[in-house]
């Protein structure tokens, strides 16, 4: 069961909209073959109503109504209320797991708590709502007021439920407590069903999901990219690489290669950064940096694992910097379809090492500039040619552009208004792209940093990605002037694309 859009929603800063809330839906239950999905808790907001009446009359119609899971509380019917004006079909309650919590957030005794629930699970069943359980803080609960957790999961077992949902809530199991608790619960409970709910407070979690599956669990609740309240949930990713790599004995039918693109829809939706070296769905965890493992990768793919990038949509590909060796270099040429002799590749190795060193980003597009500057060879040629702007930028008027640009003999000029300078020079550029009926890739990310511990006159380094055809790159410009550094960065685009 996937919860990204309830507890991935918990995570501090993220709020998605109804039509990002039904995208994700969409994509989780169709493009990656999650079994079920929880999508908000009920009476949160009219904004959540909203998105979750989107979400039921989308999955009505396609029958998998039965797959979307409200959380909801123990008040008397109002979540149950809730829900059925918002067309979901299967409550998720969640109950006090603990003594410690049933006492001091609660202040009731476990008889007057248990038939509560019993009403709320009666009236459910009344209004053709199906009930799962959450035994909120039940790892604790399982540790402090063990006999009030089997007292309670006794009395679940006389009730008309579907699932029992066992979370780690403050995140405290480490793995061996895991095995141990799901085991003595499985084997007093066999014909129940139980998920397990990780969190990631000690960076356990899929290690915590290995030993629930190994110790009989039923069911397994995770999130995009680990979001989630405080550290995150399991993130999907490793716990579905994770499972298909060592645990054969359980199958799962998620399709692999779909996981990259729902992960970085999830982090443009949240805004929330996915680390570069989170496992699987990170920038960098598919880069050999180290030239001997690249020279590696050349000898029997020495340096692979089972995480191959293809499995998860990925490709594999060699940093450039002053760790890299002629390997590197080599892969990074030979996607560029270029080739060097043994005494160049070392002369051009010995400069993209000394960038390095002065902390500069050497990008793969980067190459034929670094090739040309060192060989002072004509490897490269410059087809187009920035040739003067001009940049306005003042108070109180739209920023402006005059461009000037040489297009192989012809010169053209243009000029146009932008939200900032970048953006207006961008517009201009496009004018002229399109008077040629060429059209410009896509921009999708532009970062500007200055080197670590270095004061406001320092080189600003831009690097822009684009998206050609298709195909993602890098172009890379450094300057005192951030706007002077992405218009660098937009020449070397304009002829790597030209
Ligand atoms: C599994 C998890 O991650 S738990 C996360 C659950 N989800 C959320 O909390 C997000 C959605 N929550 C909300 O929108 C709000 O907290 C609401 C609508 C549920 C309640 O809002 P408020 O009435 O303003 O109360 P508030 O949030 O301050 O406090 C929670 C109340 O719920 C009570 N409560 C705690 N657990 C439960 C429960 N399982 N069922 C019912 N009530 C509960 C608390 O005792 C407290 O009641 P009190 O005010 O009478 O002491």
């Amino acid at each position: 069961m996937d919860t990204t859009l309830r507890d991935g929603e918990q995570t501090s800063g993220v709020s998605f909209s109804a039509a990002e809330k039904l995208t994700i839906a969409q994509l989780l239950l169709e493009e990656l073959n999650i079994d079920r999905i929880e999508i908000a808790s009920a009476r949160v907001s009219e904004g959540e109503f909203q998105a979750v009446k989107g979400i039921t009359s989308w999955a009505e119609e396609r029958g998998y109504i039965n797959r979307i899971e409200v959380l909801s509380f123990v008040d008397g019917g109002v979540s149950i209320d809730w829900m059925k004006k918002a067309g979901a079909k299967v409550q998720n309650l969640l109950t006090k797991g603990s003594m410690n919590h049933l006492t001091h957030q609660l202040k009731k005794t476990p008889e007057q708590h248990f038939s509560e629930i019993a009403q709320i699970i009666a009236l459910a069943k009344e209004n053709n709502i199906e009930t799962n359980v959450y035994l909120e803080d039940w790892s604790n609960g399982m540790r402090n007021s063990p006999e009030y957790v089997f007292q309670f999961l006794d009395f679940l077992s006389t009730q008309p439920i579907k699932r029992i949902l066992l979370p780690d809530t403050l995140g405290v199991l480490i793995p061996s407590l895991a095995f141990e608790f799901i085991s003595k619960i499985r084997a007093k409970y066999p014909n129940i069903h139980f998920d397990f709910h990780a969190h990631n407070d000690y960076d356990l979690s899929v290690a915590n999901v290995m030993e629930a599956i190994k110790a009989g669990i039923n069911g397994l609740h995770v999130t995009v990219n680990g979001m989630g309240e405080r550290a995150g949930n399991a993130p999907l990713e490793s716990t579905v690489a994770v499972i298909n790599d060592y645990l054969p004995e359980v199958s799962i039918n998620i399709k692999e290669t779909s996981l990259y693109t729902v992960s970085k829809l999830v982090e443009t939706f949240t805004g929330y950064r996915i680390p570069a070296n989170k496992p699987i769905v990170g920038d960098n965890v598919f880069t050999q940096t180290a030239g001997i493992h690249a020279d590696g990768d050349n000898k029997n793919n020495l340096y692979f694992n089972d995480l191959l990038p293809e499995r998860f949509g990925r490709k594999r590909k060699y940093a450039l910097g002053k760790t890299s060796g002629k390997a590197n270099i080599e892969k990074n040429l030979q996607e560029l379809g270029l080739k060097l002799n043994q005494e160049d590749l070392k002369l051009v190795t010995q400069r993209i090492i000394e960038l390095g060193d002065k902390k500069e980003t050497v990008t793969k597009e980067d190459l034929p500039y670094i090739i040309s500057d060192v060989l002072d060879s004509h490897t490269y040629e410059e087809k187009i040619k920035i040739e003067s702007y001009i940049l306005v930028h003042s108070k109180g008027m739209r920023p402006s552009t005059t461009l000037c640009l040489k297009f192989g003999s012809e010169i053209i000029e243009e000029n146009a208004q932008g939200d900032g300078q970048f953006d207006a020079f961008m517009n201009a550029l496009s004018k002229i792209y399109k008077s040629k009926k060429l059209t410009l890739p896509k921009l999708i990310d532009y970062a500007v940093r200055i080197p670590p511990g270095s004061s406001s006159d320092a080189l600003c380094e831009t690097i822009i990605t684009w998206v050609n055809n298709g195909k993602e790159f890098k172009t890379r410009g450094l300057d005192s002037d951030q706007t002077v550094a992405a218009i660098i960065a937009t020449q070397k685009m304009l002829n790597v694309i030209a």
